[in-house]
């Protein structure tokens, strides 16, 4: 995938390596991206919300950073949380292919190592905006934990992935019924395929 980039996208040019990503993905090897059709209702969330602060969990190869990044006001800042240092070290690159290191801050962690430190470490108060898009058994209890650590305002938008595909029934459950959240289902597809999925928007309402 990153061969791909290099070969195939701009250097510093945000949407032609969101472009090169889905062409690989769709020609040569399904990779777990948001892809572009999702990525459209990610895209339309992130330019609604304007965010100066941004929290992804999950970066992954970093193909959702970059989309969320190249839509970022100059002074806004999108740090992403990574465990995985091999995804850690492509996505590093990507995001530099794109040239948007200056907006993107990549995290080598656990999400619930680093989510109690935002503040401290990141001089974080809240997130605008928090994209969920890691392990689907961690989306509550970190959903939680912001929570618990004053990470969120009446105000912030939580936006995850895969609700449907592999699902986050907990999830979908606790932020549906919770009567601090608006929750918002946007009816999709599983990135590069036919398969239903859809990504779930909720306010956190304070
Ligand atoms: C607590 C913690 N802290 C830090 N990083 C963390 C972390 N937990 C995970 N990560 C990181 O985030 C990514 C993991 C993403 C998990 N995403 C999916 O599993 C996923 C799967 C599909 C899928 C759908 C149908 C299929 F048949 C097969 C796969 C589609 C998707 O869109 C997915 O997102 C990965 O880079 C991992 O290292
Ligand atoms: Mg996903």
């Amino acid at each position: 995938m990153l061969a791909a980039v290099q070969k195939n996208a701009t250097r510093g040019d945000p949407r032609s390596v969101v472009k090169a990503i889905d062409q690989f993905c769709r020609q040569k090897e399904w990779a777990m991206n948001v892809g572009d059709e999702k990525g459209c209702i990610l895209d339309s969330v992130v330019t609604e919300v304007n965010p100066a602060t941004v929290l992804e969990l999950g970066t992954y190869c970093g193909y959702s950073t970059v989309r969320i990044a190249s839509l970022l006001p100059s002074n806004a800042k999108l740090i992403t949380l990574e465990f995985n240092p091999d995804y850690a070290a492509i996505a590093r690159q990507v995001i530099a292919w794109a040239g948007l290191e200056d907006k993107v801050q990549l995290v080598e962690g656990a999400s619930g190592d680093w989510i109690p430190k935002m503040k401290e470490k990141f001089g974080i108060e809240t997130f605008d905006l928090v994209f969920l898009d890691h392990w689907k058994d961690r989306y509550l209890p970190d959903t939680k934990l912001m929570e618990e650590c004053g990470l969120l305002r009446k105000g912030s938008i939580l936006l995850a992935d895969n609700v449907i595909c592999p699902g986050t029934p907990d999830y979908l459950e606790y932020i549906r019924n919770s009567p601090r959240y608006k929750s918002q289902y946007f009816k999709s597809h599983l990135e590069y395929t036919k398969v239903e999925d859809g990504l779930e928007k909720s306010v956190f309402l304070g």
